[in-house]
């Protein structure tokens, strides 16, 4: 992925209005092919909103949004198959089979197919790609929280889409779970060139997965960057401690190498316990929510 990519997801000024209540006040940012975004932000903050505005799932209050060159509210049944979408929760289907189900969903991509994508993803090589060969005769409603999560996102890519929404994938996710999730968004974004968007509360997930973070605080996009860039926008930095002589001290500094380095250069041997803490993405996310709040 490169700046000059073909841009897929493209969002202007939108805003989102329920009732009085303003949630998206001109939102504004850029995917681009290939990308992984991770959208993050507190509860309520608007961010289910913004992806079903882009799935066309939801009729915008106003602002300009194009996802792979169509405005959502007029996407038609072939735009809509390039598209993976994996909602919060689906609770449907119940009686269905795994491997019949995500057969019988396949079957509706493939008039869609080009020689480009081959529609929809074989349903053996899928089951077996979200972990859920030995479940996949399983009646749905048997399944576990997590193999449910599974089977969603089975679902989400059974089209073998250009770009996935995911929504909250790996909430009820074990860590193993969390993990070959990982591995799959890796490959799909590797192998299958995949562009996605995706929300998540954790923000370790954002960090690993992400190519870049926006952070969606009071209806705006508030931080837009990799993880390192938004790291660094956290005021007074790293944290240093060390202990001289018995007596503990702490500061901030950006530059904790330099001052490291002229601390041993001042008392040698005499600095102990030495920690350095990063500032990390967390530290930055909760400055910027907080900021938000402050300002209301
Ligand atoms: N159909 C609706 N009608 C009225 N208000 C709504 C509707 N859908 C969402 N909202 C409100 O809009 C705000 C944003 O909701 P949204 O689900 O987009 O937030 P979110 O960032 O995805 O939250 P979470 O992290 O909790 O999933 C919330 O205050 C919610 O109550």
């Amino acid at each position: 992925m490169t700046t000059t990519d073909p841009v897929a997801v493209e969002v202007d000024g939108l805003r989102m209005r329920y009732g009085a209540d303003d949630v998206l006040r001109g939102v504004t940012f850029q995917v681009r092919r290939g990308e992984i975004v991770a959208l993050l932000g507190p509860n309520g903050a608007g961010k289910t909103t913004t992806i079903e505005v882009l799935e066309g799932f939801r009729a915008r209050s106003a602002g300009r949004v194009r996802v792979l060159d169509a405005d959502p509210a007029h996407g038609d049944e072939r735009w809509r198959s390039r598209l993976g979408v994996v909602l919060q929760s689906w609770r449907d289907h119940g009686k269905w089979r795994v491997r019949e189900l995500l057969a019988h969903l396949g079957s509706y991509y493939a008039p869609y197919a080009t020689p480009a994508s081959r529609r929809p993803w074989d349903t053996d090589s899928l089951v077996r790609a979200v972990g859920l060969t030995e479940h996949a005769d399983k009646k749905i409603r048997t399944l576990s929280g997590g193999q449910r999560r599974r089977l969603d996102v089975a679902i989400g890519l059974v089209g073998g889409p250009e770009l996935l929404f995911l929504d909250e994938p790996t909430a009820g996710l074990d860590p193993q779970a969390r993990l070959e999730f990982h591995r799959l968004v890796e490959r799909l974004t590797g192998d299958h060139r995949m562009t996605i968007l995706l929300t998540t509360h954790d923000l370790a997930e954002a960090e690993k997965l992400a190519d870049r973070i926006l952070v969606l605080s009071g209806g705006r996009i508030v931080a837009d960057g990799t993880a390192a860039e938004l790291s660094e926008r956290m005021a007074g930095g790293d944290e240093v401690r060390w202990t001289l002589h018995g007596r503990r001290f702490t500061t901030s500094t950006r530059e904790s190498t330099a001052f490291v380095r002229e601390l041993f250069g001042e008392h040698g041997a005499a600095v102990a316990d030495l920690e350095v803490r990063r500032a990390s993405l967390e530290d930055t996310y909760m400055a910027l929510v907080r900021e938000q709040e402050a300002a209301r």
